[in-house]
């Protein structure tokens, strides 16, 4: 470990971030009933310019008039390059009730776009004596999103989770396809005539996730935009998992079940994790550093391994 050692990122669960338009009022009873940890209500891309404003009104009265349980309650913003933005955050501030936990930019392209929204959000919460500090997610969802990530990271004490957009990112990238997150029909190698199809996510998923576990940020995968393909879904939130991301968005409230799934490490790897500590503590007392948990090698960094495993398991049944 380096003489800095990596921060721990927040302390509670984010297996799934439901979203709904902010211009679908129906849905946010339907939004709060749900198993989603997170819950994002969208002023940005899933609602038309014409119904901005009234979406933001929506909004802001769902946050106080709404029963969110214990989820934490997010608010996707407008994007720093429109004329929206400024007013999503000063009217949530200023009019929206303190149950209000985050706000998330949108295809953020540097540190100084998450120092300009904290900048606004701290004058606000001052001016209006707010008792609960905001904190904020982000989007990696451009060329120039994930070429700064590490930066964006670092930015701010506020920042507690980022997403992978898959989408805007695919458009910004210029990436020759429509689809959102999961495999890629033209993304493959052959070898002996067969297609072997590999994963054209997972190099942005692995910086992210790097960015991330160094500044002590959740890192999560964003939309799978197919919501008729239970198992294209399962497929890519696995792999985003063993990345090391800690949770995925769901588009469509069927996608909650299997994030939540996925997300959330079964009984057999919580007893394997458990027994591995149990091994090491014995091994510890014998005075060794290392030890064989069925025949294969488990050591000091599988302490670290296993940890990683009970915490989750520990935080779903706290
Ligand atoms: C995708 C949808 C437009 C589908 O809506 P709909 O046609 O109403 O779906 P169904 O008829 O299948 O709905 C079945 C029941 O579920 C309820 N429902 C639907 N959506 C939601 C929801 N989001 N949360 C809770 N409940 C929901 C329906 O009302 C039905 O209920 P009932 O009649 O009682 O059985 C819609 O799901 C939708 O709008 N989804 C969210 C879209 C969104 O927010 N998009 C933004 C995030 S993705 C993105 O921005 C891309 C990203 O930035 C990137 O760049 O990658
Ligand atoms: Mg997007």
């Amino acid at each position: 470990m380096s003489f800095r050692t990596q921060p721990a990122p927040p302390a509670r669960l984010n297996r799934c971030q439901l979203f709904g338009p902010g211009s679908r009022e129906a849905l946010f009873e339907k939004m709060a009933g749900s198993a989603a940890d997170v819950i994002n209500l969208d002023l940005e891309d899933s609602v038309a310019p014409d119904d901005k404003e009234q979406a933001r009104k929506n909004v802001i009265a769902a946050i106080g008039d709404i029963n969110w349980g214990n989820k934490t309650l997010s608010v996707r913003i407008n994007g720093l390059d429109t004329p929206w933005w400024y007013r999503d955050v000063v009217d949530l501030l200023e009019q929206a009730g303190e149950r209000l936990d985050q706000i998330m930019i949108p295809k953020v392209g540097n540190a100084a776009d998450i120092y300009a929204v904290d900048a606004l959000v701290t004058a606000v919460e001052a001016a209006k004596g707010r008792s609960r500090r905001i904190a904020l997610e982000v989007i990696i969802e451009s060329a120039a999103g994930i070429a700064h990530v590490e930066e964006i990271a670092a930015s701010s004490p506020r920042l507690q989770a980022m997403s992978l957009g898959a989408a805007d990112f695919a458009a910004s990238m210029g990436m020759a396809t429509t689809g959102i997150g999961g495999t890629q029909e033209n993304y493959y190698m052959l070898h002996e005539g067969a297609k072997y199809w590999a994963d054209p996510w997972h190099w942005a998923q692995t910086a992210i996730v790097a960015a991330c576990r160094t500044h002590g940020v959740l890192p999560v995968d964003g939309p799978f935009g197919d919501f008729s393909d239970d198992e294209g879904f399962r497929a890519q939130a696995r792999r985003s998992a063993t990345l090391g991301m800690v949770g995925k968005w769901a588009i469509h409230p069927k996608q909650v079940a299997l994030a939540n799934e996925i997300f959330s490490p079964g009984e057999k790897a919580v007893t394997e994790a458990r027994e591995i500590l149990a091994a090491m503590e014995e091994a510890k007392r014998s005075g060794a550093g290392a030890t064989v948990y069925k025949g294969r090698l488990v050591d000091i960094a599988s302490i670290r391994q296993a940890q990683v495993i009970v915490r989750q398991a520990e935080l779903i049944s706290a």
